[in-house]
């Protein structure tokens, strides 16, 4: 195999976090009373990380004032605190993925826009934290997935040459991240992407779930 590490996206790529993320936008919406969000329109707001997340479930007609966001903010995280990884699952495939992906020795880390404060939580408990040798989320480095620092931090972290890392995402923002890192990517289809369907033409390989991406990584 060419690659020498792998990096994986969190949110649609490893865990379903939608019902979390739906549930502590639910709390923060009634405690501003503001109207609420479907978990349809939660799916399709995430991605560019917290900040943006609470933005868009505030926006109807324009977006919140500074004031109102940041209590927005505030009332978001109170809330995610508590129920982040209640209702999280794992995609078909993840377990049995990550394990297989561990047995062939290459050191494997996340990248994620979710903030450090949630992302070790999530990783703990679900029981996958053990596999990671670099964890980077959206608030680890100043710049947020798609700008390439957050994938070079982990690739610097792994001791790995960007060039010969694998990243593995679910999102535009995944292989944009990528791309200007200079790293290979993969994407899964059954994730988020703000609600539109992934090309195969736009990643290097659509794999249907993570078992598929080692036996092409092999290959590769
Ligand atoms: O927090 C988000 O917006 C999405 O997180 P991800 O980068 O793990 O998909
Ligand atoms: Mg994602």
């Amino acid at each position: 195999m060419k690659f020498r590490s792998i990096t994986f996206d969190l949110d649609g790529t490893l865990l379903d976090t939608v019902a979390d993320l739906a549930e502590a936008c639910r709390l923060m919406l009634a405690e501003l009373e503001a109207p609420p969000r479907s978990e349809a329109e939660i799916r399709r707001f995430v991605g560019r990380g917290m900040v943006v997340l609470v933005e868009r479930c505030l926006t109807w007609t324009t977006p919140p004032d500074a004031a109102l966001l940041a209590r927005g903010i505030a009332a978001f995280q109170r809330h995610y605190a508590t129920v982040n990884g209640r209702l999280a699952q794992f995609f078909p495939g993840v377990r049995e993925g990550l394990a297989a992906w561990q047995a062939t020795g290459l050191p494997l880390a996340v990248v994620t826009n979710k903030p450090a404060a949630f992302t070790g939580p999530l990783l703990e408990r679900t029981g996958i934290a053990h596999y990671f040798s670099a964890v980077v989320s959206g608030d680890t480095t100043p710049h947020r997935k798609p700008h390439p620092a957050p994938l070079l931090h982990a690739c610097a972290a792994l001791g790995v040459d960007p060039a010969a890392n694998l990243h593995i995402g679910d999102s535009k923002h995944d292989i944009e991240t990528a791309r200007n890192a200079g790293c290979a990517v993969y994407c899964v289809p059954y994730g988020y992407n703000e609600g539109e369907p992934l090309r195969a033409a736009d990643c290097d390989a659509l794999v249907a779930d993570l078992g598929v991406a080692l036996r092409l990584a092999h290959s590769a």
